[in-house]
């Protein structure tokens, strides 16, 4: 049978993700739901996304795009949730426990749902009875801004079921995309939360005018916490070296395509936290993260300085000259 995959969120990943289901010759049938009516209709006339990676060929048939998202959840066993975390609630309101029952659900975000503090796996567990085996996580660092321009990149698929990791990461395969799998879905997406806020911290010190010598004791001091948040979540044999976990961490503190940290830039070189929101048109996870990872950590308690650190400044109003100064003494 013909697997049917749909997209949930019509973003720059999202359309990236397209793009690689499109490219990879295996056959199948893509759906997309986004909530835009009017890019809708510009994707059916001119095969591209206004408003995201819009170099990017889209390929897919006009009638498996629609706003309507009941639609598109009933006619695929394979469900990709990929609105920012923000708004993965708001998005899937309607939908209801039943309508994803015996599906795949995959989640290719990077965030954390703010009003019940739970990565995206332990909120499908929780509110909608996913089993973990049938919940993925696509992770590793590539930006969809690379992807669009067809630059070799790794991903990591992510699933208690390895199986059916390999199974999803086989319509991914292109060309320029490779695959690997992991059993790891909680530190996968606990890292790829946490890595948004380093990278954040990685613009502002940026904005501020630190440098590149500065910037390499940062994210050295950012995998180390990385390390002590997931081991004491999820401890298990797991290797943070892996591109899942460092990789993501190094392209999203690095990269020119980085939402985070261009957002962090602009905190550092003195837009408010609002103005540099409203600057970007895209989301920047790592703003709603430093909340949720600040509320989760006062259980697990574990050492986060540069996590605190950007809670500080973009929460408590905090200037990001003398936070960052703070921290320098903690860092080594
Ligand atoms: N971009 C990338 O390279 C990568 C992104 N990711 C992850 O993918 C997820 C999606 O991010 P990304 O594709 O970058 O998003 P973008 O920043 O490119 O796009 C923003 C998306 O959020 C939607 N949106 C904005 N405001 C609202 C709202 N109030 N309610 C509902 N939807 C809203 C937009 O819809 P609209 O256009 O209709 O406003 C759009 O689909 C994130 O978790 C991110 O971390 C993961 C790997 C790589
Ligand atoms: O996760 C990403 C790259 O792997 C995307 O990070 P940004 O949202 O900061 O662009």
């Amino acid at each position: 049978m013909v697997p049917k995959i749909a997209m949930i969120g019509g973003g720059s990943w999202a359309t990236a993700i397209v793009k690689m289901l499109s490219d990879n010759l295996s056959e199948k049938e893509i759906y997309w739901w986004m909530r835009n009516a009017e890019a809708i209709e510009h994707i059916k006339k001119f095969k591209h996304n206004p408003h995201y990676i819009s170099s990017v060929e889209l390929k897919l048939a006009g009638e498996n795009i629609s706003s309507d998202i009941n639609c598109i959840i009933k006619a695929a066993e394979y469900i990709i949730l990929n609105v920012p975390a923000a708004f993965l609630k708001s998005s899937l309101e309607g939908i209801s426990p039943d309508d994803l029952k015996g599906k795949k659900i995959i989640s290719a975000i990077k965030g954390i749902v703010p009003e019940d503090n739970l990565i995206v796996g332990e909120f499908l567990h929780e509110k909608y009875a996913i089993p973990y085996d049938d919940i993925l996580v696509v992770s590793g660092p590539c930006h969809a801004e690379e992807v669009a321009l067809e630059k070799l990149s790794y991903l990591t698929i992510a699933c208690t079921d390895v199986e059916k990791a390999g199974v999803f990461a086989s319509f991914l395969n292109t060309r320029y995309i490779k695959t690997n799998v992991s059993d790891d879905i909680f530190g996968t997406e606990y890292a790829a939360v946490l890595k948004n806020i380093y990278a954040v911290a990685s613009g502002i010190c940026h904005g501020i005018g630190y440098g590149d010598n500065f910037q390499a004791v940062l994210i050295s001091n950012a995998i180390r916490e990385i390390k002590r948040f997931v081991d004491a979540v999820h401890p298990i044999n797991r290797d943070i070296k892996e591109s899942a976990y460092l990789g993501d961490l190094l392209v999203t503190a690095y990269s020119q395509f980085s939402r985070n940290r261009t957002f962090g830039n602009m905190v550092g070189k003195g837009y408010t936290v609002k103005s540099a929101q409203l600057e970007m048109n895209m989301i920047a996870e790592g703003y709603y993260a430093a909340k949720c990872m600040h509320i989760k950590n006062e259980i697990f308690e574990v050492n986060m300085p540069i996590c605190t650190a950007v809670y500080n400044v973009l929460y408590n109003n905090r200037s990001p000259h003398i936070e960052m100064k703070m921290l320098a003494e903690k860092l080594n």
